[in-house]
């Protein structure tokens, strides 16, 4: 106790800083919001740096809990207090508290009594409000334990059996080294972790995220979006950056970034046509024939027919298409060569015009026509050639052609504008393009793809639509500097394609199992989704240790797991629990079976979070039946990456047999709990 309390003091020192600063923060913004802006650019400046402040008020709030959570001390006496950011009275003074991300924080993750990095201690610290109420110590130098160390249960152990919310935690005070290593590295380009259930990978791909805002200040200010599988994911972990000090963080499904409101699903075939590369490439070829395919033209020019021949379409449609990225920006540059072409033939028509005229005129007068138009004069040096003497006003002719209604429908005709659902419904819509942009598929899948102009949008249509967009309208105006990938072994070869046009510079964290993949995902391995975008060029890495789940429950899952991912080497478990538990229950006794197991366990555990992973045709009759009153009923097809205390599957034949692959989902509900599992079996009537 005696070393809690030395502590306490410091740490109340910590906080009250972290109020000054949160008041001085508050203070500025007030006042810089009541100072007159004299013009438009001082009310500019006024606002970005009132929002410079805001984010800055909202990252020393988010701080709050669990400020500080740790402390090294070397063999001299020296000593660091590590939190989830940094505070330093002083800007020349030493920090009272150094941000985890920092350099100085490494030994705390790295330190082990191995490599003990110069430490002789680790301390870590459980904060409750404000106050100091546990130390643990770990030494790292073989010394013997003083009356100063306080040697106990480890703070991960403390961590991991801690009851569940429904929101993820940080783990920023009990990251280990392999997780660490990930979360720390120096590597910009694209990072793959890959692990089995409760390894940590969403751990890492989450603090990776606030380790790239923190130490590459340009990926930070192009921005870092992270995009989770489903709404349910993405609030689930929505509480961790922002308890990290970060609030900028872009959190996003695949949909709301393709910025489509789905209203639908769509059937799983479907859905995994949708998802193959050959859509993209379908979309491409289908665009082509939007861009003046048809070989020359003639246009009316006032009473004047001007024709163009082939060649000069395609000169016009190929600098345009080379010119700028996108179907409709490329329209403008196309619409401008085109005029130039029209201009420059009719001036060459109405040279050979005059040409005829003069030599008909100097054949009948026998006079030089020339002689009156200038055009026999010698041309001063450095004057451009302007072409025929009987020239038109070549700037007035282009500007009267642009504006000309002819010449609008003319470009209509030939490269008419498009709105990303345009391409989309002419591909889809379609049977004769489907059938000549994607010859390799069969009748029926083409069948599958069929779609009505008019049928609303469905989920798998979003990757479409986005790469639709890039098409016609260029490549997204948001970009990231870094993006982080959860649960990535579930996008489709359009999703990816999506993911990475956001981001420009190929930084990206991707964690993901396949062993846990959906049945749309269109991708075995990390080689089959990654090398159409960056080749070669990812570092993979493992994670080992189950962070989550029970030896009992994860030897429960081996034989599961043989059969879905034969090669994955089987995760190994920190903890030891209870065993999992079966029971059966009549056909019309399921929800009676499972509101028995529920209400046993949290008689047994009151206060756990527990949740019920069913096949999703199951969810709203056991939610009928007031399931959901004592728990989370999650669909199987939505359980990944979700945990609870305690998890009650039910039918897991039923869930298995739901959808193609569906044995990984059940292999993804088995491994949900933390604590403990009882699976309810449906009886033959
Ligand atoms: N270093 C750590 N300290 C404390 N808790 C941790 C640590 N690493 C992981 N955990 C906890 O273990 C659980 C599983 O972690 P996480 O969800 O990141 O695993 P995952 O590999 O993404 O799992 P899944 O494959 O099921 O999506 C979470 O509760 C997480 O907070």
């Amino acid at each position: 106790m005696r070393e809690v309390a030395s502590e306490r003091d410091y740490v109340s020192s910590l906080y009250a800083l972290l109020t000054e600063r949160i008041s001085e923060a508050r203070a500025r913004r007030a006042q810089v919001l009541t100072t007159p802006a004299e013009n438009a650019a001082e009310a500019y400046e006024r606002e970005t740096a009132a929002g410079r402040l805001a984010t800055e008020i909202s990252r020393l709030e988010g701080a709050e809990k669990g400020l500080v959570f740790g402390r090294v001390d070397w063999a001299d006496g020296t000593a660091l207090r590590i939190g989830r950011i940094g505070l330093r009275r002083d800007e020349d003074e030493l920090p009272l508290l150094v941000d985890w991300r920092a350099n100085a924080a490494r030994p705390f993750y790295e330190a082990t009594p191995v490599h003990p990095m110069g430490l002789r201690r680790r301390r870590h610290l459980r904060l409750e409000e404000r106050t100091v109420v546990s130390v643990s110590d770990e030494l790292l130098d073989g010394s013997a334990p003083t009356d100063e160390d306080v040697v106990g249960d480890g703070p991960l152990t403390e961590a991991l059996a801690a009851r569940r919310t429904g929101r993820m935690q940080a783990a920023v005070a009990t990251l280990q080294a392999e997780q660490d290593a990930i979360v720390r590295s120096a590597h910009r380009g694209v990072t793959v972790v890959q692990g089995g259930p409760g390894t940590g990978k969403t751990v890492v791909a989450l603090h990776r995220a606030a380790y790239v805002l923190y130490a590459f200040p340009r990926a930070a200010e192009e921005g870092v979006l992270v995009v989770g599988p489903n709404d349910r994911f993405i609030d689930y972990i929505s509480q961790v950056l922002p308890s990290l000090g970060e609030n900028d963080v872009v959190l996003a499904t695949c949909g709301e970034l393709a910025g489509v409101a789905a209203d639908a699903a769509a059937p799983l075939d479907t859905a995994r046509l949708k998802g193959g590369a050959d859509l993209a490439g379908a979309l491409a070829g289908l665009l082509r024939t939007y861009q003046a395919p048809a070989g020359g033209f003639t246009l009316r020019v006032g009473r004047q027919p001007v024709h163009l021949s082939g060649a000069e379409v395609a000169a016009a449609r190929d600098a345009a298409v080379s010119a700028v990225p996108g179907h409709n920006p490329a329209r403008r540059v196309f619409t401008e060569l085109l005029v130039d072409a029209v201009t420059d033939a009719l001036r060459r028509d109405m040279g050979d015009l005059l040409e005829r005229i003069d030599a008909e005129a100097a054949e009948m007068t026998g006079m030089d026509l020339d002689r009156f138009t200038g055009a026999d004069q010698p041309r001063a040096e450095g004057e451009a050639d302007a072409g025929p003497a009987h020239e038109l006003d070549v700037e007035a002719v282009r500007a009267d052609l642009l504006g000309d209604a002819g010449v609008d429908r003319a470009v209509e005709a030939l490269w008419p504008r498009l709105e990303p659902g345009d391409l989309v419904n002419a591909l889809l819509a379609d049977p004769a393009a489907l059938a000549e942009h994607l010859p390799r598929l069969t009748a029926r899948e083409r069948s599958l793809l069929l779609r009505r102009p008019d049928d609303p949008w469905t989920d798998a249509d979003a990757a479409l639509l986005d790469e639709a967009a890039s098409l016609v309208d260029g490549p997204p105006e948001r970009t990231y500097g870094h993006v982080v990938v959860d649960e990535a072994q579930e996008l489709t070869a359009m999703q990816w394609r999506m993911i990475v046009r956001r981001c420009p510079a190929r930084a990206m964290t991707l964690v993901g199992d396949f062993a846990q993949a959906g049945p749309v995902a269109t991708a075995r391995d990390w080689k089959e989704a990654l090398s159409p975008h960056v080749g070669p060029w990812f570092r993979l890495h493992d994670l080992t240790v189950s962070y989550r789940t029970t030896r009992e429950i994860l030897e429960s899952v081996g034989d599961l797991l043989t059969r879905i991912a034969p090669d994955q080497r089987p995760t190994r478990s920190l903890r030891g629990g209870e065993r999992p538990r079966t029971v059966a229950a009549p056909l019309d006794g399921v929800a009676a079976a499972v509101l028995r197991e529920l209400r046993a366990q949290s008689g047994a555990h009151p206060g756990e979070l527990l949740g019920v992973v069913c096949a999703d045709a199951r969810v709203s009759e056991l939610a009928a039946r007031g399931v959901a009153e004592h728990a989370r009923v999650v669909p199987a097809s939505e359980a990944r990456g979700l945990e609870f205390d305690g998890v009650v599957v039910v039918d897991p034949e039923g869930i298995a047999a739901a959808r193609p692959g569906g044995e990984r989902d059940l292999y993804v509900a088995l491994t949900r709990a933390t604590k403990r599992l009882c699976t309810v079996i449906v009886q033959p009537a």
